[in-house]
């Protein structure tokens, strides 16, 4: 048998038939489907409902380098033409973190030209998943600054573990700007006057204030993170698709054709702003004291 995984009963795993075969990969049964377990996103998908499970896989804090980046964007591409699949749960398979962000040791002491296949890998994962034509809901079962958030912000649906994690876009505290889309979708889901607030700062929230300010939709015990998720899924998968669909596309349509317009020009800016000297210097200070907390 597999081992448990978090967040989930025994009880339930064995319901739902994982098993570990004799290559030793979790696998799941009859109505099951693992799209793929070897890399950094793992993608579960259950025939019998229609909904995908896909887990960042890059212990120890999922940061977002250019690997992730690619596989999580071909693996929401294959989700949206499967038929079968109708919504699509992003989660984490590394415990107390849903994701740390962008990998910062891809911004700094980089090449301009990895930065750019690195900003356009991130500019097309979230394409694929603010665009999607599928439910898409965040299980935040732990910390999620930046890169994070944002993958957060662009589901339909959040539901975060109370206790120490946090969660906001940070970006002002590295001494780097958080995109202009990145801004574009606080502002669709918290408003003008706290986006405002936040990204100044580059505030980072508990899950009760991220819940006080719209930032997460349902606060609940970690254990209670994807019970709480599949319940909720069951409303919205009652909703005529279409119709759905259709309301979304209308809402984001603004803000995805804003990026789609500009993706090179948006590109290459980041990689000119990341490898200005005042930016490296910076990054260089952040990923020092990152370091030092545990000195
Ligand atoms: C007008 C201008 C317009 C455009 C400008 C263009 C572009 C600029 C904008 C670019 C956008 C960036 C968005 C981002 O996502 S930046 C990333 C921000 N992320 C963070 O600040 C998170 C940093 N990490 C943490 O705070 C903690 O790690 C965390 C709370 C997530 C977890 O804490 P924990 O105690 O569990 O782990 P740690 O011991 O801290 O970390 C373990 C190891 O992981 C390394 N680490 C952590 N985060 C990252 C990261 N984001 N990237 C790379 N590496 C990371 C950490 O250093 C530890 O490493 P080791 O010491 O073990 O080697």
């Amino acid at each position: 048998m597999a081992a448990p995984m978090r967040g989930m009963s025994v009880l339930r795993q064995a319901f739902q038939g994982l098993v570990r075969p004799a290559g030793g990969q979790v696998c799941r049964q009859v109505q099951h489907r693992c799209y793929s377990t070897p890399g950094h996103v793992q993608v579960d998908m259950n025939s019998e409902t229609g909904v995908a499970t896909v887990r960042l896989n890059r212990p120890p804090v999922n940061s977002l380098n250019l690997d992730v980046l690619t596989e999580l964007s071909i693996a929401l591409e294959k989700l949206e033409t499967d038929k079968s699949c109708k919504a699509m749960v992003l989660a984490s398979a590394a415990p107390g973190i849903f994701s740390a962000g962008l990998d910062i040791l891809e911004m700094y002491q980089s090449t301009p030209e990895r930065c750019v296949a690195f900003w356009r890998a991130l500019q097309d994962a979230w394409l694929n998943l603010y665009g999607s034509r599928l439910i898409t809901m965040a299980a935040i079962e732990g910390h999620s600054p930046a890169g994070g958030c944002l993958l957060a912000m662009s589901c339909d649906y959040r539901v975060m573990a109370e206790g120490k994690f946090q969660i906001g876009l940070n970006e002002t505290k590295l001494g780097i700007v958080a995109p202009f889309w990145f801004t574009d979708v606080m502002l669709n889901t918290i408003g003008h006057r706290e986006t405002e607030k936040a990204l100044q700062l580059g505030a980072l929230y508990s899950a009760q204030q991220a819940l006080s300010i719209g930032l997460v939709d349902k606060v609940v015990p970690l254990a209670e993170v994807m019970p709480t998720v599949e319940g909720e899924l069951k409303n919205w998968l009652q909703i005529p698709a279409a119709a759905r669909v259709i309301t979304k596309t209308s809402m984001r349509k603004a803000v995805l054709d804003r990026l789609r317009s500009q993706k090179e020009k948006d590109a290459q800016f980041f990689a000119d702003f990341i490898n200005r000297d005042s930016v490296q210097k910076s990054l260089g200070m952040y990923i020092a004291s990152l370091q030092k907390k545990k000195n």
